[in-house]
């Protein structure tokens, strides 16, 4: 996140730090609780990543300094890729991660309601964009989690900022035109949350931008309300 600042424990409970385990263990990518069974993330997290047994769930963190071999994760039992996903920029951007057994709801560790597709053109004025991703271009993943709010923008003024690429309707775009507060590397698949009549919704999962909080370079997000049915579908 850049310009963000450090969140509290608990400020974001359905927040989770998805790592990936190989010869070593780093943080990829993040994610939101959607049940207590379900974590909803971006299909280019997953891609080319798609065996269950190399993930680790962290749930109910603040830093990533928490996290060591004692550390309690979840294991993944199944990991479902939009199929018409193809690049983050084409859109799809969406997969879920089924946990190999279900998680109890702590304060720590809480989902986050989904819009339906009636919520879909709500006009939420009090969005975050969360993650442990990179406070500038070339940086690092940071240690404790970070937030900035950022405006959602119109479908047309987003298109005229990315004149190369297609700016469909199952994405939300977010940033300022001046720049200066944005996702950046290691905060994808994470949620862009916003807060309408005191309840928290999942309005997108963070997926592309062109750099890191650029002036006239917004942030493009998945937008959930567009794939209700899907998720729906996938995890009843
Ligand atoms: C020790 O562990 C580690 O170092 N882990 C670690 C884990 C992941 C990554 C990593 N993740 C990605 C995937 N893209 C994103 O996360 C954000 C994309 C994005 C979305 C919005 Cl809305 C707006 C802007 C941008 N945007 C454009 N340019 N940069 N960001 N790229 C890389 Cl690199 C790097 C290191």
């Amino acid at each position: 996140i850049v310009g963000g600042t450090d969140s509290s424990p608990g400020e974001w409970p359905w927040q989770v730090s998805l790592h990936v385990k190989l010869s070593r263990q780093r943080h990829l990518c993040g994610g939101s609780i959607i049940s207590n069974q379900w974590i909803l993330t971006a299909a280019h997290c997953v891609m080319s990543l798609e065996n269950p047994n190399i993930w680790r769930v962290y749930a109910g963190i603040l830093k990533q300094s928490e996290i060591n071999e004692d550390t309690p994760f979840f294991k993944v039992e199944e990991i479902i890729v939009h199929p018409q996903y193809k690049y983050a920029q084409t859109g799809y951007d969406i997969a879920l991660m089924k946990l190999d057994k279900p998680m109890n709801f702590t304060d720590l560790q809480l989902p986050i309601c989904l819009p339906s597709k009636e919520d879909a053109n709500i006009l939420y004025t009090d969005c975050w964009v969360i993650g442990w991703g990179y406070r500038k271009e070339k940086g690092r993943v940071e240690d404790i989690l970070q937030k900035a709010t950022v405006p959602l923008m119109s479908k047309e003024e987003c298109q005229a900022r990315y004149r190369k690429r297609r700016i469909g309707d199952k994405v939300i775009c977010a940033g300022y035109d001046e720049g200066g507060r944005d996702a950046c590397k290691g905060d994808s698949g994470g949620p862009l949350s916003c807060k309408h009549e005191e309840v928290w919704y999942l309005v997108g999962i963070t997926s592309w931008g062109e750099g890191c909080a650029r002036p006239r370079q917004p942030g493009v997000y998945t937008k959930v309300a567009e794939y209700s049915d899907w998720i729906l579908e996938k995890t009843t």
